[in-house]
């Protein structure tokens, strides 16, 4: 199900320029449909960037011609266009055509995805930070404007930008409060992180909760998880949605899982795309800040992509988690339904590899198909591995109160339990505070029984050895 309307962008002309090889135009000219654009032509250079136009004179005035000739409404670069190249492009190119380059192209899609205030007020600095040298280049070429004037257009822009990123910094402390609060309540953070459209979302609905055991291991997990959603969590449908287009998620999601009896919160993130400056990656803090302050990154790749694509993916969503990330990356090579054996063994030995070059703490890649459940309990052990957790083994009396004091046991953490006649001995595992916080509790119950004691009425059957 998707939520999100489209965007009508109207027509567009693609145009993309590399030094090194031909352009390959698949992701741009899906970045423009998920931006709402008809992508009605196209024309790539190979070249060395040209200081006015960014591709060459001639290619640009057969941009124009095109983009006449086709009607076209945009034209779509992919590329970052310096001010000084988007301005003369702009005035070759017939009256009214819009220019919109990958950084504005994202940021169209986000401005139109955001929806709260968080994103929102991402998305407006993000726009802001893009057109403070635009607007600081017009104001330096109108000779009339000082700078330091009261009112310039440039302090303005500054300005708001102040504004915004005083807001924003008052968002993410209240995000940082809650996460505090979710692990002191013996949660275990978890975030999926990877390329846009790689299936985080999908493997997100996947490990959540009320979704997960029965409907995976039922036959080998048929992969009609709409339905099942449509039963077992009709909420899960309005979050997280899953659409084959790039930025599909443009909002953080969390949602409870239950990993080998650790419970743990999984979020969602947005997806990553290559070449965007990185403040416009970075303005997207919500995202990197739930990396930064997980406890283990699933890091998702997508196993149809071909070796080259994926290596440059990975390459991207690593540079982020190594700037971010703290604890252990598991990575994930999704899709695996699609790839042939030998095709995915080249995908795991690419993420091998990537992995070994980079800084982040990386675990063994699991590869899964999100879409079908396939191998999703190897990637759950192998994500209650990285999680740091402690173990502890004490008894407690077999006695009323106790019952409880199991029970919160199952819930926060893997609890094995052996009843005796006197005593319930436990061997725990979990977050390092939660087996702190159950090492004090069975304390207490136990010098609760020895007082006891004397009163007589301890309960519990076959007191008799
Ligand atoms: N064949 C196959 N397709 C999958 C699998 N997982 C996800 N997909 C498809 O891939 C597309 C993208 O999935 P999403 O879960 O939306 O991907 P995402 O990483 O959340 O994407 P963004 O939110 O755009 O960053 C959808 O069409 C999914 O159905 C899988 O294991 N196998
Ligand atoms: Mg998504």
């Amino acid at each position: 199900m998707n939520t999100r309307e489209r965007l009508d962008g109207g027509r567009a002309v693609v145009a993309a320029r590399d030094a090194d090889a031909t352009p390959d135009t698949t992701e741009i000219r899906r970045l423009a449909a998920a931006a709402g654009y008809d992508v009605v032509g196209e024309l790539t250079q190979r070249r060395a960037e040209d200081l006015r136009y960014n591709v060459g004179a001639g290619k640009a005035r057969e941009l124009a011609d095109l983009v006449a000739a086709t009607g076209a409404d945009a034209v779509v670069f992919d590329g970052d266009l310096s001010p000084g190249q988007y301005t003369d492009l702009v005035e070759l190119l017939p009256d009214g055509t819009a220019l919109v380059d990958r950084y504005r192209l994202v940021l169209e899609i986000f401005a139109d995805g955001a929806g709260s205030t968080a994103a929102t007020t991402q998305v407006r600095l993000a726009t802001l930070r893009y057109e403070l040298p635009r607007v600081r280049r017009a104001t330096e070429e109108s000779l009339l404007n000082a700078a330091t004037e009261k009112g310039s257009p440039v302090l303005d822009v500054e300005r708001r930008i102040d504004a915004l990123e005083a807001k924003l910094d008052g968002i993410t402390d209240a995000a940082a409060d809650r996460r505090e609060r979710r692990r002191e309540a013996g949660f275990d953070l978890v975030a999926l992180a990877g390329y846009t459209n790689a299936g985080k979302s999908t493997l997100l609905r996947r490990l959540a909760d009320d979704l997960d055991v029965d409907v995976d291991d039922a036959g080998g997990g048929g992969g009609d998880d709409d339905r099942a959603d449509g039963d077992r969590h009709p909420d899960l449908a309005e979050t997280a949605t899953v659409e084959d287009r790039l930025f599909e998620t443009l909002e953080t999601t969390t949602r409870r899982a239950t990993l080998g009896g650790r419970r743990v919160l999984l979020t969602d993130t947005v997806g990553l795309v290559a070449d965007l400056p990185h403040d416009l990656v970075r303005s997207f803090s919500a995202t990197l800040d739930e990396v930064g302050a997980a406890d283990a990154v699933l890091a998702v790749v997508d196993a149809s992509d071909p070796p080259e694509r994926l290596r440059r993916r990975l390459e991207t969503t690593v540079d982020v988690l190594a700037a971010d990330a703290t604890g252990p990356v598991v990575p994930v090579v999704n899709k695996a339904d699609r790839p042939d054996d030998a095709a995915l063994a080249a995908a795991l030995a690419v993420v091998d590899e990537v992995l070994a070059d980079s800084d982040v703490d990386s675990r063994d890649p699991v590869a899964v198909s999100a879409l079908d459940g396939e191998n999703l309990d190897a990637l759950r052990a192998a994500v209650v591995d990285a999680l740091p957790g402690a173990t502890a083994t004490f008894a407690v009396p077999n006695a009323a109160e106790s019952q409880a004091f199991v029970s919160w046991l199952h819930e926060h953490g893997d609890a094995d339990v052996t009843y005796r006649p006197e005593s319930i001995a436990v061997s725990f595992a979990g977050r390092l505070s939660v087996v702190a916080e159950a090492e004090r509790r069975a304390a207490d119950l136990a010098a609760s029984d020895a007082s006891d004691a004397s009163d007589a009425g301890v309960a519990g059957e076959g007191e008799g050895e």
